[in-house]
């Protein structure tokens, strides 16, 4: 497994992003260098959008992005070796019928010989104690067990840096914790997007986005309390609005 360096990580520059012609991301600049950085904010505050400009997917429209050392806005294809990205929804990452054809297509598409690559599987599905999962057809898993595939996927790749786009939102309270485990046991730099603030408390920092632009940084002890007052008050407010 790599080591992180964390005086890598990931770098915005005056990030400014558009989406159809509308601005998600003002300007923003921001140096995340920590090992696990969790990302909040209310419903279209451009968390999605932030993280998507890291693997890729979304292009800056100004500004400047580094991610160890790799410029994302060569797109996808060449952050994969860089940023592990987990989708909220397993569904949308999953292709292959059997858990260890989709475990070693990432390899096979590195270059390596579908036996070898199995083999890589074969062995992390061991190494996690889900020897068995590896010729169990994917539609049998359940979603939780989906969201460990698609992670463990991820991990054969050996990325610098794992995002995670909320993957709690199907799982059941032991998985969960599970997965926490797993995630604070991997050397990777972790970005995560969460709703569910619990699992952010023994991250290192949190961002806290609003409207595109920074609202909140800092532990988690010192933002979260912030960013649910914040919450309560526009409850409070909502509730005035609708009497
Ligand atoms: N595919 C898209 N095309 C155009 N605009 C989009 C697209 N996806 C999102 N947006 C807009 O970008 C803004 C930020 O959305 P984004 O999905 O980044 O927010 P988010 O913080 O991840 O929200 P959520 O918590 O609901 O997932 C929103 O105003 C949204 O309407």
């Amino acid at each position: 497994m790599p080591q992180v360096h964390c005086s890598d990580g990931i770098h915005f520059d005056h990030l400014r992003v558009e989406r159809d012609g509308v601005v998600v991301i003002p300007n923003l600049s921001l140096q995340l260098t920590e090992r696990r950085i969790g990302l909040i904010g209310h419903n279209g505050s451009g968390k999605s959008s932030l993280v998507r400009v890291v693997n890729g997917l979304l292009p800056s429209t100004t500004g400047h992005v580094e991610v160890f050392g790799e410029n994302p806005s060569q797109g996808p294809r060449h952050m994969a070796s860089t940023v592990g990205f987990i989708f909220q929804n397993p569904d949308h990452q999953v292709i292959f019928p059997t858990v260890i054809e989709e475990l070693a297509f990432g390899l096979r598409n590195q270059g390596l010989s579908r036996r070898d690559a199995e083999q890589h599987g074969l062995d992390l599905l061991a190494r996690y104690g889900r020897a068995d999962w590896a010729y169990r057809p994917v539609h049998a898993l359940s979603d939780g067990q989906k969201q460990l595939l698609c992670i463990f996927a991820v991990l054969l790749l050996e990325p610098k840096l794992l995002i995670l786009d909320e993957p709690f939102s199907a799982l059941d309270l032991p998985t969960r914790y599970q997965l926490l485990d797993l995630l604070h046991s991997l050397p990777q730099q972790i970005l995560m997007i969460s709703h569910e603030l619990d699992t952010l408390n023994d991250f290192d920092r949190v961002i806290w986005l609003e409207q595109g632009q920074l609202k909140g940084d800092g532990t988690p002890q010192e933002i979260l309390p912030e960013y649910v007052a914040h919450a309560r008050a526009q409850r409070a407010e909502w509730a005035v609005v609708t009497a």
